[in-house]
Parts: C-alpha cells; structure tokens; sequence
C-alpha cells in the first residue's frame, strides 16, 4: 500500500478498461474502481482486475446511517478488494460501523480492505467549505479534525490532499494512511480539482500513495505518462 500509485479507472465501461490496460503489457497495477465503473459493470469487474493480478481501491464513497453503510460494508467485503472509503463526515459511529462490516464479511483466511476515510475532497476550496458547507475554521483544521476522528472510529487513514498530508503524519502518526488525489504533473490542465500537487511535492510530504485520474487515462499515450509519474513520484530521474 506506501508508496504506491494509484491510477484512478474513470472509465464509461469495462471494454474501455481493457483497451486501457492492453498499453501496460500485463504489469501488475494498483487501480481505483469509482462509480462511474462500478455502476455499469458491477462486481464483476473487480473480479476480472484480480484475476489480472492488480490492486484494487473500491472507491465508492460511502455515506449513509451507520446500520446502512455497515451492512453494504459486509457485502463489499466478500469482493476481496485490498482498499475501500467512507465521508468522515458520516461520523464516528458511521465510520466504526464501516469496519466492524468489513471484518463481519471478509472471508476467513482473506486480509480484510483497509479502510479510508474522505475529509474534504481535493475539488473543494476553503471559500466553498465555508459557503456551502458552513465550516467557519480553515480548510486545514477541518481535514485534520476529519483525519482525527476517523483514527478515533478505528480506520487506516483518510483520503485528503497533498497539502495536508504532512500535518496528519504529525499529529496522528507514520502508519495512518493518507492518501492523495488531486495529483498533476506541472504541465497539466487542474480541470475541475482545486487543492492540486506534483507527485514530488507528494512524496516530500511523506503521503502514503498517491492517485492520478485522466493525466494518464486521457493522455495521448497512458503508459509514457504513467511512467513519468512513477519515476517523479519514486525519485527517479528519466
Ligand atoms: O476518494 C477519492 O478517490 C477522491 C477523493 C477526493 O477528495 N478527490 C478525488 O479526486 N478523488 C478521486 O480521485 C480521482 C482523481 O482523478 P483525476 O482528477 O482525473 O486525477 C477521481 O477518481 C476522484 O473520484
């Protein structure tokens, strides 16, 4: 799980997928199924991923009464994947519902998902958080609440952006997963996220893995720009 990266499959079908992965010659992945995905094809796209032997982060979002989440959790678990998410803004009992779900489902002998939880999503602003959501503190003090009580409920780690991710390892510890979206090369169009980073400005944060979205999937050639992610991201000089 440290270190890695995450390339998020935002993709109408799973014939795309295929058409997608045919680039990277059979090397082993990390891949982020979302919504988009998983509402076309359903459990059995996760099913093929794992024969081919990736990673899977089962990103789904959940957010609902902590009965809900804590049963679709039990379901969710017998699919094997190796990452799942919840909003921390579900709450505590939400987010410790979440858990005792997954460790209810997972199949005896099966390591059970990590489970992370979402603070503020990387498209969010501190203006917009204040505005619409009504949070007066700075956008920093209320990922690290977010961040402090999904340690609280008994999670892995949060989801949160690359500015934030060095302050949570402080206050809450090197194992407490932070997970990084909103990842650009320097040359890249933001689109539609706001708290936005390169991948070397990640790994000097000490984030734990990082996911990328349409700079690969939409680039002219996926595999050339996975690649100049993995190398900025490892350290490695091209
Ligand atoms: O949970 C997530 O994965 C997530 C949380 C968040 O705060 N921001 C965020 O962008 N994501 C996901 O990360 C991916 C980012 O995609 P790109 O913006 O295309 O790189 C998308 O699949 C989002 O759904």
């Amino acid at each position: 799980m440290n270190n890695s990266l995450i390339i998020a499959l935002d993709f109408a079908s799973k014939d795309e997928v295929d058409s997608f992965l045919k680039g990277f010659n059979g090397e082993s992945l990390f891949l982020k199924v979302g919504m988009e995905l998983f509402y076309k094809e359903g459990p059995s796209i996760i099913q093929e991923l794992k024969e081919q032997n990736h990673q899977i982060f089962l990103d789904l979002k959940l957010h609902d009464i902590p009965n809900t989440v804590g049963s679709a959790m039990k379901n969710i678990a017998s699919l094997g994947v190796d990452l799942v998410n919840v909003h921390a803004a579900g709450g505590i009992d939400m987010m410790a519902r979440a858990v005792e779900g997954l460790e209810a489902g997972t199949p005896s002998g099966m390591k059970r998902a990590k489970c992370i939880g979402v603070t503020q999503l990387t498209s969010t602003s501190e203006a917009s958080m204040q505005k619409e959501q009504l949070i007066q503190v700075p956008l920093h003090e209320s990922v690290l609440h977010y961040a402090t009580i999904t340690k609280e409920a008994g999670l892995d780690g949060v989801v949160c952006s690359t500015l934030e991710a060095f302050a949570i390892r402080e206050r809450l510890g090197d194992t407490f997963l932070t997970v990084t979206p909103g990842i650009r090369l320097k040359t890249d169009e933001v689109q539609d996220q706001v708290r936005v980073a390169t991948p070397k400005i990640a790994r000097e944060n000490g984030v734990s893995a990082i996911v990328v979205g349409r700079s690969i999937t939409r680039a002219a050639n996926p595999y050339e720009s996975y690649s100049l992610f993995k190398s900025e991201w490892e350290g490695i000089t091209l």
